[in-house]
């Protein structure tokens, strides 16, 4: 090798002397790796040619020689830019950013949600861009994003987008990241069926593991708007189409997408943010985890504020076992009770 330099996670590495006509291109490509990096890391182009370290100490060029030395000849440089895989081994820590979607206009008014398409709330616009200046203050970047198909979690994940300056990257939306399907209970609102049912069983219908709530039948007010939505033309198909879901049959459609679409992006070193909802993130919380089907019963997400798992590149493995909010603990906690409080019955 004629010459190898490292910008960062980035490699770039020279096979021979460059040919005058090469270097005549040389500018050309410093300008479209620049780019390419500013894209995803935020440098500048001097920062980035300030950055470089030559792994011959010798050829401490100045960042004139070193744009001349480039060329346009691939076979002339070998790398660009470090394949994930390399990437990943030089990260030591891995990543993972999951938010549930803003407040909606249905979560203002303590409804009971599920596949119904409720709009984000003026509060809970604030609460993504909140969650957009959070992860820019701390720097936080993606290589992709994952999210349902309602609204409320795709509106939520764009405005982070635009805060965070990530439009570029791939969004994958799946049904599988809905919310959990509340059946019956959609539109209704949830301290006026505590008081009819009982705390306790709107406590069981919204927490427990493995009890769904009553199914949705053709006369519900929501049914014709849910079930012939045009999303779902294709997917999930008519005979498997919910009409209720617990926590379990959630986690049954979501765990699927998890394991062999967003974990295998994981596996090969990407960076991913997940935005979804309180039920299917606390299904994906629960594998993370690994609670039993009590110790899920009391976890409770709150809108808007980003949480973080840390992953051993190596490994795979959580560096710590509970997800970590990155937000004001004081504002998490009194967040969180209010998510619990949701399910009181109205005095
Ligand atoms: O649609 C819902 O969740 P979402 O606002 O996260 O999409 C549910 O109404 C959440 O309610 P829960 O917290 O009683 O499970």
């Amino acid at each position: 090798m004629w010459l190898s330099a490292r910008i960062g996670c980035y490699s770039i590495s020279i096979s021979r002397l460059p040919t005058s006509s090469e270097i005549c291109h040389g500018v050309k490509i410093i300008l479209a790796l620049a780019d390419y990096l500013r894209h995803l890391k935020y440098v500048t182009a001097s920062k980035l040619l300030n950055s470089a370290t030559f792994n011959r100490p010798f050829v401490m060029w100045s960042s004139s020689k070193f744009l001349r030395a480039l060329s346009t000849d691939p076979k002339l440089i070998r790398t660009l830019k470090c394949d994930t895989a390399k990437r990943s081994k030089q990260r030591k820590i891995i990543r993972i950013v999951m938010v549930r979607h803003g407040e909606s206009e249905w979560n203002s008014k303590n409804l009971f949600t599920g596949w119904y398409d409720a709009q984000l709330s003026r509060k809970g616009i604030l609460e993504a861009e909140q969650a957009g200046y959070t992860l820019k203050k701390m720097r936080i970047c993606f290589d992709n994003a994952f999210t349902s198909v309602l609204t409320r979690a795709i509106e939520t994940l764009k405005i982070i987008q635009d805060i965070i300056n990530h439009k570029g990257i791939p969004v994958y939306k799946s049904w599988r990241l809905n919310e959990r399907h509340y059946g019956a209970l959609t539109g209704l609102n949830k301290a006026e069926t505590a008081k009819q049912y009982g705390e306790e069983k709107v406590k069981v219908w919204r927490r427990s593991y493995d009890v769904p709530p009553p199914a949705m039948k053709p006369g519900h007010p929501y049914y014709k708007e849910i079930v012939e939505d045009m999303r779902y033309k294709h997917d999930p198909p008519r005979n498997a189409f919910p009409m209720f879901e617990s926590l379990k049959l959630t986690l049954e459609r979501t765990l699927p997408y998890w394991d062999k679409t967003i974990w295998r992006q994981i596996e090969r070193g990407k960076r991913v943010l997940v935005v979804a909802h309180g039920n299917s993130l606390r299904g994906i919380v629960k594998k993370m985890e690994n609670l039993t089907d009590e110790e899920i019963m009391a976890v409770n997400i709150p809108t808007g504020i980003p949480f973080q798992y840390l992953l051993d590149a190596q490994t795979l493995k959580p560096i710590y076992p509970t997800r970590k909010y990155l937000g004001d603990p004081d504002v998490v906690r009194k967040a969180t009770e209010a998510v619990v409080s949701q399910g009181k019955a109205k005095k």
